[in-house]
């Protein structure tokens, strides 16, 4: 079996948010959680999505791991790389989307990157290079506060930059929408002039199947979802996808379900409140959380005892007064250390029947679903737009949804337990 397209994504939600994407569009696909262990047998696939939890880690450590997933991807016979990065451009001056960028593009030998997050079915739009979160310019957007990579620069040519060596263009919307031959003319042009990445202007689908039908074309491209939505075009296009995907029908898993908040985003917050008296929700304290093993103990205990009469919600999530307090009286490392917090509730309500479990955060989902062993994901029915049902491949059989931050609307908790069986 040869790939069709090899993806890496800098986190675990991204990286079924892209699956859920290509699967949409009638690719066959599985999420790989990191690199698959010896004695993995690959299903017959399209596309594979190697889900890395690189997107907060040191550039040196993203470079190396999304390398390694690269060279296992080619070997595979996929001749496009996909580096899926998230909508909201998440990253520091630090990295890792330059940094990885340029090592793909050198290790794949590829002239230039096309870049792009625009993503319009969830209101993430390019303009000018710089990226709107629906109406709002991403640096007015809650992103502006978020934990981990706060994002307070709209302009993606100006942020790319500042992570990356090599010069970084743009290809504005004016081409886009004039078609492949022009995009491809102007990506050609910039190599010309030395540029070796370039963000691509998108605010529809039909820019980013234009672009789909040139980055297919290319050695390696960076981008979310809308990017992916156009190769994935291309590919079928290219003949290359010549049956129809359908859905997996997968049997009921039982057991018991929970939900476990790690995103401070304001999607997150907001869904959390939607169910807040509906079903029993514990608002962890987050210091005694990364102080003590016994809240572990405890919250598993609470919640046992409540799972009998249906889900139970955890969750750390706070608005940006608290993130901002937990942040300088524990330093910027707390968020990693209540990720692994949450993963240990996690291991604690699996062993005590959870398998039906909802993680919303990129970061607490990969510390999650790490923790479980889990070693790949099926792609199942759509939640929202980005999110999907995901049936756990190796550990317990097991139905999980990985919701990014942001996305899904005020009902997301209700409709994901109603689908998750
Ligand atoms: N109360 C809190 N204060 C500070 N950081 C928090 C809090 N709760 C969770 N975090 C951390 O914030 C980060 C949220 O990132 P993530 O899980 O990727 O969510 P999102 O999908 O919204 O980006 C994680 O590292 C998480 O551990
Ligand atoms: O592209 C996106 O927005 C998502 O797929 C994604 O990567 C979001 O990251 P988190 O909000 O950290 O889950």
């Amino acid at each position: 079996m040869k790939l069709v397209l090899g993806c890496i994504a800098d986190d675990y939600t991204g990286a079924s948010d892209l699956a859920n994407t290509l699967a949409r569009q009638g690719l066959r696909v599985v999420q790989t959680i990191g690199l698959p262990r010896e004695g993995f047998v690959l299903p017959e696939v399209d596309a594979v999505v190697v889900a890395l939890k690189t997107r907060s880690v040191p550039p040196g450590e993203a470079v190396a791991r999304v390398l390694a997933a690269a060279d296992w991807l080619r070997g595979r016979g996929a001749a496009h790389v996909m580096f899926k990065i998230c909508s909201t451009f998440d990253s520091t001056d630090a990295g890792n989307i330059g940094p990885v960028t340029e090592a793909l593009a050198g290790a794949c030998g590829a002239a230039i990157v096309p870049v792009t997050p625009a993503f319009p079915e969830t209101g993430r739009t390019v303009f000018q290079g710089h990226l709107f979160v629906g109406s709002r310019p991403l640096h007015e957007s809650p992103l502006k506060d978020h934990p981990l990579n706060p994002m307070r620069d709209s302009d993606l040519v100006r942020v790319l930059v500042r992570q990356s060596v090599g010069r970084v263009g743009l290809v504005p919307l004016d081409v886009v929408e004039d078609g492949a031959a022009a995009i491809a003319e102007s990506l050609l042009a910039l190599v010309g002039e030395g540029y070796r990445a370039a963000i691509i202007d998108a605010v529809a689908e039909r820019h980013l199947t234009a672009l789909g039908e040139v980055a297919f074309g290319m050695k390696v491209s960076a981008g979310a979802s809308g990017l992916g939505l156009g190769l994935a075009r291309a590919a079928i296009a290219a003949g290359l996808v010549v049956h129809g995907a359908a859905d997996e029908a997968w049997p009921d898993v039982g057991g018991s379900a929970a939900i476990i908040a790690g995103s401070c985003s304001a999607a997150t917050l907001d869904q959390i409140a939607a169910v807040d008296g509906r079903i029993p929700v514990r608002r962890l304290d987050v210091s005694r959380l990364i102080g003590s093993d016994a809240c572990v103990a405890e919250t598993v205990a609470w919640a046992v005892a409540k799972l009998g009469d249906g889900p139970v919600l955890l969750a750390s999530s706070e608005a940006p007064d608290g993130v901002a307090a937990l942040k300088s009286a524990h330093g910027e490392a707390v968020g990693a250390r209540i990720e692994g917090g949450l993963a240990e509730i996690a291991a604690g309500l699996v062993a005590r029947g959870v398998r039906r479990l909802i993680v919303a955060g990129g970061e607490t989902s990969g510390a999650v679903i790490d923790r479980l062993g889990v070693a790949a994901l099926r792609i199942g029915a759509e939640i929202a737009p980005g999110v999907p049902l995901l049936r756990g491949v190796g550990g317990e059989v097991m139905l999980f949804a990985l919701k990014s931050g942001n996305f899904g609307g005020r009902d997301f908790f209700t409709r994901a337990l109603a689908m998750m069986r």
